[in-house]
Protein backbone atom coordinates (compact mmCIF):
# COMPACT_ATOMS: atom_id res chain seq x y z
CA UNK A 1 0.00 0.00 0.00
CA UNK A 2 1.29 3.67 -0.80
CA UNK A 3 2.52 5.64 2.20
CA UNK A 4 -0.98 7.96 1.49
CA UNK A 5 -3.24 5.59 -0.27
CA UNK A 6 -6.14 7.53 -2.75
CA UNK A 7 -9.31 6.29 -0.39
CA UNK A 8 -12.52 5.70 -2.05
CA UNK A 9 -15.69 5.55 0.33
CA UNK A 10 -18.62 3.95 -0.64
CA UNK A 11 -21.83 6.04 0.71
CA UNK A 12 -25.05 3.53 0.95
CA UNK A 13 -23.66 0.77 4.08
CA UNK A 14 -21.09 2.34 4.97
CA UNK A 15 -21.93 6.25 5.51
CA UNK A 16 -25.44 6.13 5.27
CA UNK A 17 -27.71 3.47 6.61
CA UNK A 18 -29.79 2.25 3.62
CA UNK A 19 -31.37 -0.55 5.70
CA UNK A 20 -31.92 1.16 8.58
CA UNK A 21 -33.83 3.82 6.22
CA UNK A 22 -35.76 1.68 4.96
CA UNK A 23 -37.01 -0.10 8.17
CA UNK A 24 -37.56 3.49 9.88
CA UNK A 25 -39.80 4.51 6.82
CA UNK A 26 -41.22 1.29 6.77
CA UNK A 27 -42.23 1.76 10.76
CA UNK A 28 -43.67 5.39 10.18
CA UNK A 29 -46.01 4.09 7.18
CA UNK A 30 -46.80 0.78 8.22
CA UNK A 31 -46.82 0.38 11.73
CA UNK A 32 -45.42 -2.87 11.85
CA UNK A 33 -41.78 -4.22 10.98
CA UNK A 34 -40.78 -4.16 8.04
CA UNK A 35 -41.05 -7.93 6.71
CA UNK A 36 -37.02 -8.49 6.04
CA UNK A 37 -35.83 -11.85 6.37
CA UNK A 38 -32.48 -12.30 7.59
CA UNK A 39 -29.53 -10.22 5.73
CA UNK A 40 -28.49 -12.86 3.16
CA UNK A 41 -28.46 -10.63 -0.33
CA UNK A 42 -26.97 -7.38 -0.59
CA UNK A 43 -30.24 -5.99 -2.52
CA UNK A 44 -33.11 -5.83 0.24
CA UNK A 45 -35.68 -6.63 -1.91
CA UNK A 46 -33.69 -10.65 -2.16
CA UNK A 47 -34.30 -10.90 1.30
CA UNK A 48 -38.18 -9.87 1.30
CA UNK A 49 -41.03 -11.83 -0.59
CA UNK A 50 -42.30 -10.66 -3.84
CA UNK A 51 -45.52 -8.96 -2.59
CA UNK A 52 -43.83 -6.32 -0.20
CA UNK A 53 -41.07 -5.31 -3.45
CA UNK A 54 -43.64 -2.46 -4.42
CA UNK A 55 -43.44 -0.77 -1.15
CA UNK A 56 -40.04 -1.24 -1.03
CA UNK A 57 -39.53 0.68 -4.19
CA UNK A 58 -41.77 2.95 -2.96
CA UNK A 59 -39.68 3.79 -0.15
CA UNK A 60 -37.15 4.07 -1.67
CA UNK A 61 -37.54 6.12 -4.60
CA UNK A 62 -39.58 8.52 -2.82
CA UNK A 63 -38.47 12.10 -1.93
CA UNK A 64 -36.53 13.12 1.40
CA UNK A 65 -35.48 9.22 1.89
CA UNK A 66 -31.29 9.50 0.33
CA UNK A 67 -31.10 12.63 2.09
CA UNK A 68 -32.79 11.34 5.59
CA UNK A 69 -30.72 7.78 5.71
CA UNK A 70 -28.87 7.72 9.00
CA UNK A 71 -25.49 7.68 9.62
CA UNK A 72 -23.45 4.69 10.39
CA UNK A 73 -22.53 4.54 13.76
CA UNK A 74 -18.67 6.12 13.74
CA UNK A 75 -18.50 6.67 9.42
CA UNK A 76 -18.88 10.72 10.37
CA UNK A 77 -15.81 10.55 12.54
CA UNK A 78 -13.64 8.63 10.65
CA UNK A 79 -13.89 10.82 7.44
CA UNK A 80 -12.41 13.23 9.31
CA UNK A 81 -10.05 11.51 11.06
CA UNK A 82 -9.04 10.29 7.93
CA UNK A 83 -8.56 13.56 6.27
CA UNK A 84 -7.08 15.15 8.94
CA UNK A 85 -4.02 12.58 8.58
CA UNK A 86 -3.39 13.57 4.98
CA UNK A 87 -5.29 10.99 3.33
CA UNK A 88 -6.76 11.91 -0.19
CA UNK A 89 -10.36 11.12 0.64
CA UNK A 90 -13.59 10.43 -2.01
CA UNK A 91 -16.90 9.05 -1.68
CA UNK A 92 -18.00 7.04 -4.66
CA UNK A 93 -21.63 6.33 -5.00
CA UNK A 94 -23.64 4.96 -7.21
CA UNK A 95 -27.04 6.46 -7.78
CA UNK A 96 -30.17 4.32 -8.22
CA UNK A 97 -31.83 4.60 -12.02
CA UNK A 98 -34.55 6.12 -10.70
CA UNK A 99 -32.17 8.95 -10.21
CA UNK A 100 -35.02 12.20 -9.85
CA UNK A 101 -34.58 12.29 -5.75
CA UNK A 102 -31.27 9.97 -5.00
CA UNK A 103 -29.05 12.32 -6.92
CA UNK A 104 -29.50 15.80 -4.87
CA UNK A 105 -30.32 14.06 -1.95
CA UNK A 106 -26.80 11.93 -1.75
CA UNK A 107 -25.09 15.24 -2.34
CA UNK A 108 -28.02 16.77 0.51
CA UNK A 109 -26.51 14.27 2.44
CA UNK A 110 -22.85 14.87 2.64
CA UNK A 111 -23.03 18.34 2.59
CA UNK A 112 -25.63 17.79 6.25
CA UNK A 113 -23.31 15.15 8.04
CA UNK A 114 -19.54 15.49 6.66
CA UNK A 115 -19.98 19.38 5.95
CA UNK A 116 -19.68 21.48 2.58
CA UNK A 117 -16.05 21.50 1.54
CA UNK A 118 -16.84 17.28 1.55
CA UNK A 119 -19.35 17.72 -1.15
CA UNK A 120 -16.23 18.62 -4.07
CA UNK A 121 -14.82 15.12 -2.85
CA UNK A 122 -18.30 13.20 -4.46
CA UNK A 123 -17.66 10.97 -7.44
CA UNK A 124 -20.82 9.45 -8.51
CA UNK A 125 -20.90 6.80 -11.04
CA UNK A 126 -23.01 3.70 -12.11
CA UNK A 127 -19.27 1.83 -12.88
CA UNK A 128 -17.19 2.35 -10.02
CA UNK A 129 -14.33 0.17 -12.30
CA UNK A 130 -14.04 3.60 -13.96
CA UNK A 131 -12.81 5.39 -11.08
CA UNK A 132 -8.86 5.58 -10.08
CA UNK A 133 -7.91 4.97 -6.40
CA UNK A 134 -5.63 2.79 -3.94
CA UNK A 135 -8.70 1.24 -2.21
CA UNK A 136 -12.43 1.29 -2.26
CA UNK A 137 -14.03 0.78 1.16
CA UNK A 138 -17.55 -0.74 -0.07
CA UNK A 139 -20.11 -2.99 1.40
CA UNK A 140 -20.65 -4.50 -1.69
CA UNK A 141 -19.24 -8.11 -2.07
CA UNK A 142 -19.48 -8.31 -5.67
CA UNK A 143 -18.37 -5.48 -7.68
CA UNK A 144 -18.82 -5.52 -11.66
CA UNK A 145 -17.89 -2.60 -14.27
CA UNK A 146 -16.41 -2.71 -17.57
CA UNK A 147 -12.89 -2.23 -16.17
CA UNK A 148 -10.21 -3.96 -14.79
CA UNK A 149 -10.21 -1.90 -11.14
CA UNK A 150 -7.24 -0.15 -10.14
CA UNK A 151 -8.27 0.20 -6.63
CA UNK A 152 -8.32 -2.92 -3.79
CA UNK A 153 -11.50 -3.52 -2.59
CA UNK A 154 -11.91 -3.19 1.64
CA UNK A 155 -14.75 -4.71 1.93
CA UNK A 156 -17.03 -2.91 4.72
CA UNK A 157 -18.75 -5.42 7.40
CA UNK A 158 -22.58 -5.94 6.70
CA UNK A 159 -24.51 -9.11 7.97
CA UNK A 160 -25.11 -9.51 3.60
CA UNK A 161 -21.14 -9.73 2.84
CA UNK A 162 -20.25 -12.24 5.58
CA UNK A 163 -19.67 -15.43 4.23
CA UNK A 164 -16.66 -13.31 1.85
CA UNK A 165 -13.72 -13.96 3.46
CA UNK A 166 -11.07 -13.03 0.35
CA UNK A 167 -10.97 -9.23 1.31
CA UNK A 168 -9.94 -7.31 4.09
CA UNK A 169 -12.70 -6.64 6.40
CA UNK A 170 -13.24 -2.91 7.79
CA UNK A 171 -16.20 -1.91 10.27
CA UNK A 172 -15.46 1.69 11.89
CA UNK A 173 -16.34 0.99 15.03
CA UNK A 174 -13.52 -1.84 15.24
CA UNK A 175 -10.60 1.14 14.82
CA UNK A 176 -7.94 -1.73 14.43
CA UNK A 177 -9.62 -2.17 10.94
CA UNK A 178 -8.53 0.72 9.26
CA UNK A 179 -5.96 1.84 11.67
CA UNK A 180 -3.49 0.85 9.33
CA UNK A 181 -4.47 3.89 6.49
CA UNK A 182 -3.39 6.50 9.50
CA UNK A 183 0.06 5.04 9.82
C1 LIG B 1 -28.95 -2.21 -0.38
C2 LIG B 1 -29.65 -1.64 -1.58
C3 LIG B 1 -29.10 -0.61 -2.29
N1 LIG B 1 -29.75 -0.11 -3.33
C4 LIG B 1 -29.17 0.99 -4.07
C5 LIG B 1 -28.82 2.17 -3.25
C6 LIG B 1 -27.66 2.75 -3.95
O1 LIG B 1 -28.08 3.70 -4.89
C7 LIG B 1 -27.05 1.56 -4.64
C8 LIG B 1 -25.87 1.07 -3.91
O2 LIG B 1 -24.93 2.04 -4.07
P1 LIG B 1 -23.47 1.85 -3.50
O3 LIG B 1 -22.73 3.05 -4.02
O4 LIG B 1 -22.95 0.56 -4.08
O5 LIG B 1 -23.60 1.81 -2.02
O6 LIG B 1 -27.99 0.54 -4.66
C9 LIG B 1 -30.93 -0.60 -3.74
O7 LIG B 1 -31.51 -0.14 -4.72
N2 LIG B 1 -31.49 -1.62 -3.05
C10 LIG B 1 -30.89 -2.15 -1.97
O8 LIG B 1 -31.43 -3.07 -1.33
MG1 LIG C 1 -22.84 0.43 -0.56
Amino acid sequence: MPSKPLLLIDQDGVLADFDQGVRLAWRAQYHSEAPIGPRQHFYLRDDMAPQYHPQLHDIYTRPGFFATLPPIAGAVEALHTLLAHGLDVHICTAPISNYQNCVAEKFMWVEQHLGHEWVSRIILTKDKTWVRGDILIDDKPQISGSLTPLWTQWLYDAPYNRQYHDRRRVCWQDTASWADLLA
